[in-house]
């Protein structure tokens, strides 16, 4: 049986499309969308009919005949209420989106587009690892205050994709592995894997600062910010997410200019890659004793991963946790149509969305 599925994946400065027939990806692009595209557009679901134009038009461009699709799947955003795997697109995780009830990320999208396209097909429409997908354990969502308890939030879809390959090479199902994903891209976030279930994390608000996120920054210094009457809340949203981390000190988000100006002389950007290092090993550690440090290894993936100087840095202070596994880039693409597949053709049950 040959089936073709339509992932969808909207980030914050593109949307990436990829088109499957059964395992093989027969096309792929990835449309960029320029901060003046976006700027006219007050909240990210505001966005929708532009993406969706931009989304038909490539399709259109590459002769990609939306009759033949099986199903459309989105990534998954961060509404509440979501386990790991896969989901029907339904009314009800609309509803969610459109009532606001999610944090505002570009992923939200991903359900929208894919239920809108397809259902004049009469198709299924799903998303796959939703960010918010939460499995934590109970232990691991005190804070020291009440009103906040904390709540999962990574790169659940690269994350389990990539724990997947690993486990193929250990000759090992997934499930019965555990593991510490550190994924270090545009945004870092960590998890660990018991035995197929995320039971902790630390998200991008927790983690080390990223190449364009500020990452935890000391709780009564960040309270002065917010009330220092400088920034707006969105501003300060913007000061973590966006325009944090490396691009708030150096201008520029791009991992290998920075190596490029720290081999240059600059020693800003050398002092900056060295805390990198150390604040991803630290948080690495931090994770160890959730299965009190018995990992079958540490995976270190997304884009920074392909500096093979960070990731040596990296290992050097993290090996004696567990044998350290790297795996460059990221596979949210090949995830998203992976998981529609499973569900379409029955190896996993697409759960049904309830409205919080
Ligand atoms: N070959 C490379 N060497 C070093 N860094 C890289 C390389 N390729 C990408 N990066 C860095 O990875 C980061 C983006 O990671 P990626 O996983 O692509 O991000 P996103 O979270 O936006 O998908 C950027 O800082 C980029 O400069
Ligand atoms: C940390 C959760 C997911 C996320 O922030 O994704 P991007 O780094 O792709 O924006």
């Amino acid at each position: 049986m040959s089936y073709k599925i339509l992932a969808i994946n909207p980030g914050s400065t593109s949307t990436k499309l990829a088109l499957y027939e059964n395992e093989a990806r027969i096309f792929e692009r990835s449309l960029p969308h320029t901060a003046k595209e976006l700027e006219p557009f007050e909240e990210i679901l505001d966005q929708f009919e532009f993406r969706k134009k931009l989304i038909l038009e490539a399709l259109r461009e590459a002769n990609v005949d939306l009759q033949e699709l099986s199903a459309v799947v989105g990534r998954g955003g961060m509404m509440p209420n979501m386990k790991a795997g896969g989901y029907v697109a339904n009314e009800a995780m609309v509803n969610t989106l459109r009532e606001g009830l999610a944090s505002p990320h570009a992923s939200n999208l991903g359900a929208l587009l894919a239920r809108d396209i397809a259902a004049p097909m009469g198709i299924p429409a799903y998303i796959y690892d939703a960010v918010t997908s939460d499995e934590m354990e109970q232990v691991a969502r005190f804070t020291g205050m009440p009103e906040v308890s904390r709540k999962s939030f990574c790169h659940v879809l690269n994350m389990r994709a990539v724990s997947r390959k690993v486990a193929v090479k250990y000759a090992k199902r997934y499930e019965d592995m555990n593991i510490l994903v550190a994924h270090l891209g545009g945004g870092i976030s960590l998890s660990v894997h018991h035995k197929g279930k995320i039971v902790d994390c630390i998200r991008d608000d927790e983690a080390p600062f990223s190449p364009e996120r500020a990452g935890t920054i000391p709780a009564l210094e960040l309270v002065d910010l917010c009330y220092s009457g400088q920034y707006t809340r969105q501003e300060m949203i913007r000061k973590f997410r966006g325009k944090g981390g490396l691009k708030a000190y150096l201008g520029t988000q791009d991992l290998r200019e920075v190596l490029d100006m720290s081999q240059n002389g600059d020693k800003l950007a050398a002092d900056l890659l060295e805390a990198e290092v150390y604040q991803i090993a630290k948080a690495v550690g931090q994770l160890a004793p959730v299965l009190s440090g018995k990992y079958d290894c540490i995976i270190l993936t997304g884009g920074m991963v392909y500096s093979e100087e960070l990731v040596e840095k990296i290992r050097e202070r993290i090996c004696f946790i567990a044998p350290v596994e790297v795996v460059p880039g990221e596979f949210e693409m090949e995830a998203l149509a992976l998981g529609a597949l499973r569900m379409i053709d029955g190896q996993e049950q697409a759960r049904e969305y309830v409205h919080p």
